[in-house]
């Protein structure tokens, strides 16, 4: 839409977090003796310990290989787990769960990845209304246009957040790497999730615009109070970004500490083989 105003900008306004169902005072996540097996052979995760309170940043390390992103996974009941037991914001998910449990935990959950998965031929503003998918009357998430005032005005100041307000007409792939990554964060925080969930969310970015997204949402993280899980194979990301660090070896702990306490010994071991 060529030339068209974007859309004003109201002044931000308190947003009910998403709180149906599930304890909002239990911890966001806890995990214990965790195992996953994908074949009911070879277990990847071999009994992970791992206890997540609101509001902090956990890094995610260890080698290619090793189960962060099936332990992400695990946590957010995109897959099943095999043994050991786990709550994710007060929802036990020890045993298969159906899909309005799934449904509860992703209403809460926002999602970002390395590759930002927007639709290319969309406006800006349409791929951040996305993230109402998964609320009632979801179609009309597909385009701004069809979607409800309060959804519009959510995605732009989301949009305002991330300082791509004025590009919210634009299409989605006529904006540069990073700001597309920045539009992808625009949408997971649109319906400030309680927990936000981030794939090696700069990998594919050149290391200025890595820097300027993980500094982003690490701050609009700290700034609503969502909890956050990252994962990074860019150590100065995990070590500066992170108010715990947990490194996974062979589908272990392998460690779990403050940043300012992980030596440079502590990273040969999580990446020697
Ligand atoms: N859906 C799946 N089905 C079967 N095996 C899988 C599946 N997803 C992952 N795996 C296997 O589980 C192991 C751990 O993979 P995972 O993607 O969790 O590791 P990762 O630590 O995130 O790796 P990377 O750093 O390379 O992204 C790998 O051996 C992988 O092949």
């Amino acid at each position: 839409m060529p030339g068209a105003a974007p859309p004003a900008v109201s002044p931000p306004r308190a947003r009910p977090v998403a709180d149906e169902a599930g304890d909002v005072a239990a911890p966001m996540i806890a995990a214990r003796g965790l195992r996953k097996s994908y074949d009911g052979r070879l277990d990847i995760l071999k009994g992970v310990d791992l206890a997540v309170s609101p509001g902090e940043r956990v890094a995610l390390i260890g080698a290619n290989g090793c189960g962060k992103s099936t332990l992400l996974k695990c946590l957010i009941a995109l897959h099943g787990i095999s043994g050991g037991s786990l709550s994710t914001m007060g929802r036990d998910l020890s045993r298969p769960v159906g899909p309005e449990v799934q449904r509860q935990v992703r209403r809460q959950t926002g999602f970002v990845f390395q590759k930002h998965c927007l639709v290319r031929r969309r406006t800006v503003l349409s791929n951040v209304v996305h993230g109402f998918f998964g609320e009632a009357g979801s179609w009309r998430a597909f385009s701004h246009n069809l979607a409800p005032a309060g959804w519009r005005e959510a995605a732009m100041e989301s949009l305002a957040e991330v300082r791509l307000a004025e590009r919210a007409l634009a299409r989605a792939d006529s904006l540069s790497g990073g700001q597309q990554q920045r539009v992808a964060i625009a949408r997971a925080l649109v319906r400030r999730p309680r927990l936000l969930i981030a794939d090696e969310p700069a990998a594919s970015l050149d290391p200025v615009s890595g820097r300027n997204v993980m500094e982003l949402f690490t701050r609009l993280c700290a700034t609503h109070g969502i909890t956050l899980l990252f994962t990074s194979h860019d150590m100065a990301h995990a070590l500066g970004h992170a108010s715990r660090v947990v490194a996974l070896k062979q589908g272990r702990v392998l460690f779990d500490k403050p940043p300012s306490q992980v030596t440079p010994a502590d990273l040969k071991e999580t990446f020697d083989d």
